[in-house]
């Protein structure tokens, strides 16, 4: 079949085989493998006794497709010898295909798990996002190390895994009158309307079924004005056209962040609008009512960036469908459910009241009403004492703001964290209130990673040696690698294991040379930590270890040492400054240390550019320690630590997010825990943190600090530093200084455990034979018995 189709390619090519390019090789592979989904894909029929799911995200960080669509087809291998026929690589001819960068971090990344997983399991579902033209910022770095952004566009319009729907599409309006037409009937009139055409991506299960990723794109539904462009009023022609393409022309590229920009409003709205229309139509077109939506579909909110669902929902039930207040809502709240995955409160969302009175003043009034409903509920269940703290935190409208956060609370049947840890402070500390007046509604599903993408993708050759160990599939159930633990002390085994790790070290070696022109110690250890760049998760605590290893290493050139490449990776919001500035200081000093001889085979730093999913795939495998030092209480979960674990790293982290579960799983001996606790960070701060104390105290600290301070890693300019370090000393607000002492003992510790090889490798191969709960597959399992099931 493959050949046919290659024969008939290179027809239409006039060109031989030979002949074709690695693009060209791309293009062909990618068309029969879009083929081969359209035609003989699904083999298996999706679950019946669970609810569709329809996952709204804003962001879906899906990565390369074609080669994760070639192995859950089952033809890789087919592929692979069809170009090795004709002297190509399939690896190379991969590397062609764009990264759609359509998310920031973690909640992006997590959806595109999510899909692979449900079509895995053959759980129903859609997945509804926007069609950005640009996804996130291509990463470089300036002549001093600093943060430089450019536009990613991902070729949107041509890239090949997907199918243009335009029978789907729909219209959403904006701003706007609305008239009270009596009793509780509204009329909205919207000043302007913009159209939403969909884009599926096929999401191809693993031995399960296919199933969309519908990512809508605005455009004007009034084409070019022809009769204004003969009157020659070209520009007016043009007007409407502009606008409605900016829509969704680039992913706002804030992790963890809220920015409350109109557009951004404006994006979010469209995205729900089209998706609850095309919800409606499916379940509609089924000829099911509207009474039964709950029955059939479940709307889980990633995030409240798609909070403004819910007064959609109800607008379209009210006013499309004249059902009463009381029936629109009993459908609306037992059809949401909602995904926290965040306490940081410059991350909860809110927006201006006279924002969306502007924007969406329909929505507004029903927003106003599901208050005024809660208004009472919160009265009748709070004592008058209790009172105004319960409404201080529980109220949706509040100081002319509008709380997304609570909305998503009180429209939604369930809420959930994504560790146990963090579903916990939700609750006591975020929700407390709520938890109270809905009791049951508040659950925990820690989060999970696809073992496709993350172990059998990414890392073929610890697939293989899985392969030969393993009875069953254990890409299908990740449990199954329970059965290599007994192996853990093998000597073949270990062998076999660390020479893989040291094979994907010398490929990530070589990438390293590629990308950024430094040749590393393949021997080294290759310390780990890629992620978005933020204050909490505390890449300039790293920083610190690294200035103070440089010194003592600078004054003991005979002490012995454990040599170590540290690598960085990851973006920063391009309006964060200090995470910016975190990022210029790693390059300062790794400027310094790569080209001091003093430290030759001894210590590197190697920051890559453009952090993306297809260079994770290449960092991961060879990662031996992983780096999840984030302030406890503050990373809600991470799913980084989950893929660099079961990859064979060793978690270096503070028990925060799901570091907790990894060290439950793994066994406290298998990683390396440091640092504060949540509570001893609440005592640390109730007792008033001073980080200036920690700089008087410890002279390995403050030689470190000085030396950020006094131009050691700046060329000689003392000031380029001086917000970070001033930071440090008068405010330190994620406690880097307190746990310094704490962090640079444990980095001795992992030192000490990697001289000892055979313990070493030992540790290594139990986390992944221990790590298989934290499949995304176990993820869904727990999603559909916790809070999709049907009732
Ligand atoms: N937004 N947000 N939240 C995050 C990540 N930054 O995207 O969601 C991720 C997915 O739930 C979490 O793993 C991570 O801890 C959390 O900070």
């Amino acid at each position: 079949m493959a050949e046919q189709a290659l024969h008939e390619y290179c027809e239409r090519l006039s060109l031989q085989p030979k002949d074709l390019s690695t693009t060209m090789w791309y293009q062909f592979i990618a068309q029969i493998s879009q083929q081969a989904i359209l035609q003989n894909f699904p083999k298996n029929a999706p679950l019946t006794n669970t609810r569709k799911v329809n996952y709204l995200s804003m962001e879906f960080l899906i990565g390369r497709l074609l080669g994760n669509n070639l192995m859950s087809l089952g033809v890789y291998q087919d592929a692979e010898s069809l170009l090795a026929k004709y002297g190509q690589n399939l690896v190379d001819v991969l590397e062609q295909e764009r990264d759609p960068s359509l998310g920031n971090g973690g909640l992006g990344r997590l959806a595109a798990c999510y899909l692979d997983s449900m079509a895995s399991l053959a759980q129903p579902a859609v997945g509804y996002g926007l069609h950005y033209q640009y996804g996130l910022f291509k990463q470089g770095f300036g002549s001093t190390g600093e943060q430089r952004e450019t536009g990613d566009g991902w070729n949107r319009d041509f890239y090949l895994q997907q199918h243009h729907r335009p029978e789907l599409q729909q219209t959403v309006g904006f701003a706007g009158e609305v008239l009270h037409c009596g009793d509780d009937r509204y009329e909205w009139q919207p000043a302007w309307t913009i159209c939403g055409e969909a884009f599926d991506l096929p999401v191809v299960g693993y031995k399960g079924v296919q199933q969309p990723l519908r990512l809508w794109q605005g455009y004007s539904e009034t084409a070019f004005d022809l009769a204004q462009f003969n009157d020659g009023d070209y520009l007016l022609a043009e007007s409407k056209v502009v606008d409605a393409s900016k829509l969704t022309k680039v992913l706002y590229p804030n992790d963890n962040h809220q920015e409350g920009k109109e557009l951004r409003l404006m994006q979010q709205y469209f995205h729900c609008a089209c998706s609850i229309a095309d919800i409606l139509r499916e379940h509609l077109a089924k000829g099911r009512s509207l009474q039964q939506l709950p029955e059939f579909e479940v709307i889980q909110l990633n995030d409240t960036h798609p909070a403004i669902a819910i007064p959609e929902l109800m607008r379209v039930l009210l006013d499309q469908h004249q059902l009463h207040w009381e029936d629109a809502w009993a459908i609306c709240s037992k059809t949401f459910a909602y995904t926290n995955h965040t306490l940081l409160p410059e991350a909860l969302e809110q927006w201006d009241q006279p924002l969306l009175a502007k924007m969406l003043p329909r929505h507004l009034i029903i927003i106003d009403r599901i208050n005024n409903e809660l208004y009472q509920q919160v009265k009748a269940e709070f004592s008058e004492d209790e009172f105004s703290q319960a409404w201080q935190e529980t109220a949706v409208l509040m100081n002319n703001k509008v709380r997304m956060a609570n909305l998503c609370v009180v429209g939604s049947f369930a809420v959930n964290g994504v560790a146990q840890i963090h579903s916990d402070l939700v609750v006591s500390d975020l929700f407390p209130a709520y938890a109270r007046l809905f009791k049951g509604r508040f659950h925990n599903v820690t989060n999970g990673i696809t073992p496709r993408r993350w172990i059998r993708q990414s890392n073929p050759a610890l697939s293989q040696l899985l392969d030969q160990h393993i009875q069953g599939d254990w890409t299908k159930d990740l449990e199954l690698l329970r059965q290599i633990e007994p192996l853990a002390k093998d000597p073949q085994f270990q062998t076999a294991y660390r020479q893989i790790k040291q094979q994907n070290k010398q490929v990530l070696a070589q990438v390293i040379q590629e990308t950024i022109g430094l040749k590393v110690n393949e021997n080294a250890i290759f310390d780990v930590q890629i992620k978005r760049f933020h204050e909490y998760k505390r890449q300039h605590l790293n920083l610190l270890n690294i200035i103070a290893t440089y010194q003592e290493l600078k004054a003991n050139p005979a002490q012995e040492c454990v040599p170590r490449v540290f690598i960085f990776a990851g973006k920063a919001a391009p309006g964060y400054f200090m995470a910016k500035q975190i990022i210029q200081a790693i390059n300062g000093v790794a400027k310094v240390i790569n080209s001091d001889p003093d430290m030759q085979g001894k210590l590197q730093v190697a920051f890559l550019p453009d952090y993306r999913v297809s260079l994770a795939e290449k960092i991961i495998p060879a990662a031996d320690v992983s780096e999840q030092i984030s302030l406890a209480g503050k990373e809600a979960s991470g799913t980084g630590n989950m893929k660099l674990a079961l990859n064979g790293a060793i978690t270096l982290g503070t028990l925060d997010g799901a570091n907790v579960e990894i060290a439950e799983y793994a066994g406290e001996e298998n990683v390396v825990i440091f640092g504060h606790t949540v509570d001893s960070v609440r005592q640390l701060r109730t007792e008033g943190y001073v980080s200036k104390r920690y700089y008087e105290q410890d002279e390995t600290l403050r030689k470190a600090i000085d030396a950020l301070a006094d131009g050691t890693f700046s060329d000689g300019e003392t000031e380029r530093f001086e917000a970070l370090v001033n930071d440090m000393l008068h405010h330190d607000y994620f406690c880097v200084l307190a746990d310094f002492a704490s962090y640079r003992q444990a980095q001795q510790e992992i030192a000490k455990r990697y001289q000892n090889q055979t313990a070493w490798v030992e540790s290594t191969i139990l986390n992944t034979a221990r790590l298989g709960t934290f499949s995304s597959d176990r993820s869904i399992r727990d999603y559909q018995t916790r809070i999709w099931y049907k009732a």
